[in-house]
């Protein structure tokens, strides 16, 4: 086949100094994607298109509030790139949600959906608010409004969204409502993680847990480790958190820290995940729990343990912490977990880092399932759901393995070089830039 690509001259990059601000997840990100695109010698074109989203929506989302007086929010959606499908993507409520994190976090759902192999593009969402201070009703009013103002990017061949931090497949239920109220017609395939009753996939609820359990495991495997009592530290216990830490006990790893927003608790003689998942459903929160030493996020990052599973927020692995972790691998079920700066502290360490775009894609591949079961109108059972998930982690870990040894550079720069060569495949044939 021809080679379709330009004639190649220097990438100019100009914000060279973009470490300068450690925590900025888009330059975390972009850093990245500057290593890959240079070890790739992408041509400057298809440099420039990938580092710009395709579309940043802000909108202003009014809501009377159950005090009878009207709050505004904040609301934003990012598509970073929609080449090789539609955008995809999750909606975060959180107060920290900002412009440049929800970039950061749609391009790294475009390298995501890639590295996996989906035909998807990249988009994320949120809303600046506190859920946790809302009532159902309040909140129900304030994903309505966001959907409406966000509305003509919302479409199943434009823009999917997802469950994030702080939403779930109630939260969806009403963005599918609200969706198909506009059109005139039941939609369901504008979003994913909706209930099961109502179109959602069985096995969605825990797909990004089995991803991290896949790749983790992997992980193990390949560094010639028994799964079989090796240690997991897991921060985070709400979807990724709690579902990864119960099926990676499940496959005899031995869980020995577990941690909220509330704090952590350590038992070096391991904790019983179905336990804690329970307490949790009855509390709210880990607080008060009492199986083990109590600790702090902090504390359980640095714990001698085989795997450490970061899965609540971004920038919690920085160059103040990294040189103290003590884990073998990290498998990061958070996006953005690690600052870019930490990467060569771990590194130098000797740290296999199972990155976020292929440790946590499990959720997103079988939210590909909901939207083909959706479009198909023809429902899989759970098992076939598992096995699907299942043959896509595991191959592609070991695709960007490959590439990890081949090119001699970490997984998380191997993951980004698999995706970005994916996605400017497309640019290249669909001649964007021309
Ligand atoms: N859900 C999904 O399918 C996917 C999620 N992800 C990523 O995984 C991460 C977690 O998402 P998800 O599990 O869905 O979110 P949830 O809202 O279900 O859970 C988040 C967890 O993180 C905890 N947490 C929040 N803030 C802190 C903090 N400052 N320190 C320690 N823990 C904290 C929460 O504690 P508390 O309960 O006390 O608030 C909760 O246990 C995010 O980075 C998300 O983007 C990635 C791919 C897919
Ligand atoms: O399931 C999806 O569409 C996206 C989930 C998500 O937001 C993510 O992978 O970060």
């Amino acid at each position: 086949m021809a080679d379709l690509r330009l004639p190649t001259n220097p990438i100019v990059r100009p914000d060279k100094d973009r470490f300068l601000n450690e925590e900025n997840p888009f330059e975390a990100m972009m850093s990245r994607f500057d290593r890959a695109a240079e070890l790739l010698d992408l041509e400057p074109g298809i440099y420039k298109v990938l580092r710009s989203p395709e579309k940043e929506i802000t909108v202003s989302i009014p809501v009377l509030m159950d005090n009878g007086e009207v709050e505004v929010f904040t609301g934003i959606r990012v598509l970073h790139n929609t080449s090789r499908g539609p955008a995809k993507g999750g909606i975060r409520f959180d107060m920290n949600v900002s412009l440049d994190e929800v970039k950061a976090l749609a391009a790294w759902m475009t390298w995501k959906c890639a590295v996996v192999n989906i035909p998807f593009g990249g988009a994320k969402g949120g809303v600046i608010c506190d859920p946790l201070k809302m009532s159902v009703g309040e909140l129900e009013r304030v994903t309505r409004r966001y959907t409406s103002g966000i509305i003509s990017t919302l479409g199943p061949d434009s823009d999917v969204p997802a469950p994030d931090v702080n939403t779930n497949e109630r939260v969806m239920a009403w963005l599918m409502d609200t969706y198909s109220m506009h059109v005139g017609h039941t939609v369901n395939a504008v979003t994913t993680g909706k209930p099961v009753e109502m179109g959602g996939s069985l096995g969605r609820r825990e797909a990004t847990g089995r991803g991290v359990m896949f790749t983790a495991t992997q992980a193990l495997e390949h560094l010639k480790m028994d799964v079989k009592g090796a240690t997991v530290a897991v921060q985070g216990f709400g979807n990724v958190g709690s579902i990864g830490a119960q099926l990676l006990a499940e496959q005899g790893c031995k869980v020995v820290a577990i941690s909220d927003r509330t704090g952590g608790w350590h038992n070096p003689k391991g904790i019983d995940v179905a336990d804690a998942i329970a307490y949790v459903r009855k509390n709210k929160t880990l607080d008060g729990y009492g199986k083990g030493d109590v600790i702090t996020n902090e504390q359980l990052l640095e714990l001698p343990v085989d795997v450490l599973v970061p899965a609540a927020l971004e920038n919690v692995i920085t160059t103040k912490n990294a040189k103290n972790i003590k884990a073998k691998i990290i498998c990061e079920g958070a996006n953005g977990p690690t600052t870019a700066a930490a990467d060569t502290i771990l590194d130098e360490k000797g740290i296999f880092v199972v990155p976020d775009i292929l440790a946590n894609a499990g959720g997103v591949t079988v939210s590909y399932f909901e939207w083909v079961q959706n479009r198909g109108g023809y429902y899989w059972d759970e098992e076939t759901v598992n096995d699907r998930l299942r043959k896509i982690m595991v191959e592609s870990f070991a695709s960007v393995l490959k590439i990890s040894q081949q090119h001699k550079v970490n997984m998380r720069t191997a993951a980004y070089m698999v995706a970005i060569s994916r996605v400017a495949t497309v640019h290249r044939l669909r001649g964007i830039y021309a």
